[in-house]
């Protein structure tokens, strides 16, 4: 669905997007994930013929972003960061409007706007104007604005920006079901740790305009950083004993294993070493990417989210 090979955006001087090969196939959702200014919003430009690479080459639904911009548009939908459709206008007359700009049939496009308020959840709002609605009706009246001639390709840039956590959680829901309903193929950027955790299959990490990592959630995880496992000893000799039998750092009277399956080791080690305690710390993509980089991408940097497990 999109191949590109080594694209590249300069702006004067900063590298934005700096040689990203990637590739996406029919029916994935894709969280592009990275901080502020990592090139995310650039690549999607691009990839939607907003912009022009610099260089490289990119290939979107089979066709080439530069030389046939009218043929990618018609297949994709793009949702940008703070789109807004019109202020006194209906929802679902927004949303008609919509389907005739792209040459739809007043009969079709009612009846794919009636399926998007539904599959969206705007039954109760699609008659109000749209200046009425909440941050969050909002955003979803803006996907339905982007899927309104049944794209093969949705394209969404920060989609849960400036919501607050419910109205993210249930937008995150009403896209994961979209594209269960519509077979939709899904690339979305964010810098939201848990959204792509949560959403995504796949998790592409752009750092300085490049892809560090790609892979799923639970493998970049594994791979990257592993779980640990902490057990916790009524003293430092049985802890020196069992970090001899377990393997693993004794502090004082713990030990710590790194493990890329910690709930197992640490049933394991239950049985078998009789700690007082134990402690499995699973990693999150934040520490994914403070292994990478050296960074974090979380402004407030609590990094690890400990899960306990009674021994
Ligand atoms: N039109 C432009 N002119 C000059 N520099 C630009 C332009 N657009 C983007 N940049 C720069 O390119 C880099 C990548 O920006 P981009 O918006 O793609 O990042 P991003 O990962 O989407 O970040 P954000 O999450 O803040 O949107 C940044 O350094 C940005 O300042």
């Amino acid at each position: 669905m999109i191949e590109t090979r080594e694209l590249t955006k300069h702006f004067k001087e900063v590298r934005a997007v700096d040689g990203v090969d990637l590739s996406v196939a029919r029916g994935e959702l894709v969280a592009l994930l990275g901080p502020n200014g990592a090139g995310k919003s650039t690549t999607l430009r691009m990839l939607t013929t907003l912009i022009p690479p610099t260089s490289g080459h990119a290939e979107v639904a089979g066709f080439d972003v530069v030389r046939q911009q009218r043929e990618v548009r018609l297949r994709i939908g793009y949702i940008g960061q703070g789109n807004g459709a019109g202020h006194s206008q209906r929802g679902r007359d927004e949303l008609i409007s919509q389907g005739r700009a792209y040459g739809m049939r007043v009969p079709a496009a009612r009846a794919r706007a009636d399926e998007l308020i539904a599959s969206l959840g705007l039954g109760e709002v699609a008659n109000r104007a749209v200046s009425t609605l909440s941050g969050g009706q909002r955003r979803r009246l803006d996907i339905a604005m982007g899927l309104i001639h049944a794209p093969e390709l949705l394209f969404l840039d920060e989609p849960s920006t400036g919501l607050d956590p419910q109205n993210r959680a249930n937008l995150q829901e009403h896209i994961v079901r979209l594209r269960a309903e519509h077979g939709t193929t899904i690339v979305l950027t964010t810098h939201y740790l848990e959204e792509a955790d949560s959403m995504a299959e796949r998790v592409v990490v752009i750092d300085h305009g490049r892809i560090i990592a790609d892979d799923t959630p639970q493998r970049l995880k594994a791979t990257h950083v592993g779980d640990r496992v902490i057990l916790g000893f009524a003293s430092a000799h049985e802890a020196g004993e069992a970090a001899r039998t377990a393997g693993g750092e004794q502090r004082g009277a713990e030990v710590r294993i790194t493990s890329d399956d910690g709930p197992r080791l640490a049933a394991r080690l239950a049985g078998s070493l009789a700690p007082v305690s134990i402690e499995v710390i699973r990693p999150t993509l934040d520490d994914v990417f403070l292994t990478l980089t050296g960074r974090s991408l979380r402004e407030d940097a609590t990094t690890l989210e400990p899960a306990l497990v009674e021994a």
